[in-house]
């Protein structure tokens, strides 16, 4: 079940919000003008499904997405543990990069196919963290100030919606606020999901 959590960006000690009611997520995100949706899932489809199985999968959604938004390109990012012996290397370097807080100049749009991330978003004073599980898609408004943890030991595929023909392109704050508030192990845990911790 997706998650909303909301703190004050001093810290995690007082918690404002917590909700896994899908309408009060969609109506906080809404009043924050962030999009969140809820899409079917493919039941069928392995949680480490290739990129052509995810397009083949999602196409008609993707297709009204990108119609409607005039996105430019599409691409599937997913990591899983498995066979791969860089697996560990390259989940150590994709969670580092994405947990330093950043920016982007274009919307940043995302499908769960499967697994799950935490979002945090740095908005005004405070910090609104979204576990998105399979079947959500969260767009995050160009210029919010956030930043996004797979946890450490990353299951997950998502689709990525660009604008821009050079993908993905951040722009890092400078600030350490990630290492103060619960990581996704924490909040997964918290919230009965135990597939991607550390075993
Ligand atoms: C869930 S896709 C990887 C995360 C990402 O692209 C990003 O910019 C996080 O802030
Ligand atoms: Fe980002
Ligand atoms: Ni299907």
């Amino acid at each position: 079940m997706t998650l909303l959590m909301t703190w004050p960006d001093s810290g995690p000690e007082r918690l404002v919000r917590r909700t896994s009611d899908p309408a009060r997520i969609g109506a906080a995100l809404d009043a924050l003008g962030v999009r969140f949706e809820r899409w079917p899932v493919h039941e069928e489809l392995p949680a480490d499904a290739d990129s052509a199985a995810v397009f083949a999968a999602y196409g008609p959604q993707i297709d009204r997405l990108t119609a409607e938004e005039g996105f430019t390109t599409v691409d599937v990012l997913g990591l899983h543990p498995g066979d791969d012996p860089g697996y560990p290397a390259k989940a150590e370097a994709a969670r580092a990069k994405f947990l330093q807080e950043h920016t982007h100049d274009d919307d940043e749009i995302r499908f769960f196919v499967s697994g799950s991330g935490v979002f945090y978003l740095h908005i005004g004073s405070e910090v609104h963290a979204v576990l998105c599980e399979r079947g959500d898609l969260l767009g995050v408004p160009r210029g919010t100030t956030h930043w996004f943890d797979m946890g450490a030991r990353p299951a997950f595929t998502a689709i990525r919606f660009f604008r821009r023909q050079d993908g993905w392109v951040g722009t890092f704050t400078g600030s350490s606020i990630a290492a103060r508030f619960p990581d996704h192990d924490a909040i997964a845990a918290g919230h009965g999901i135990t597939g991607s911790r550390t075993v």
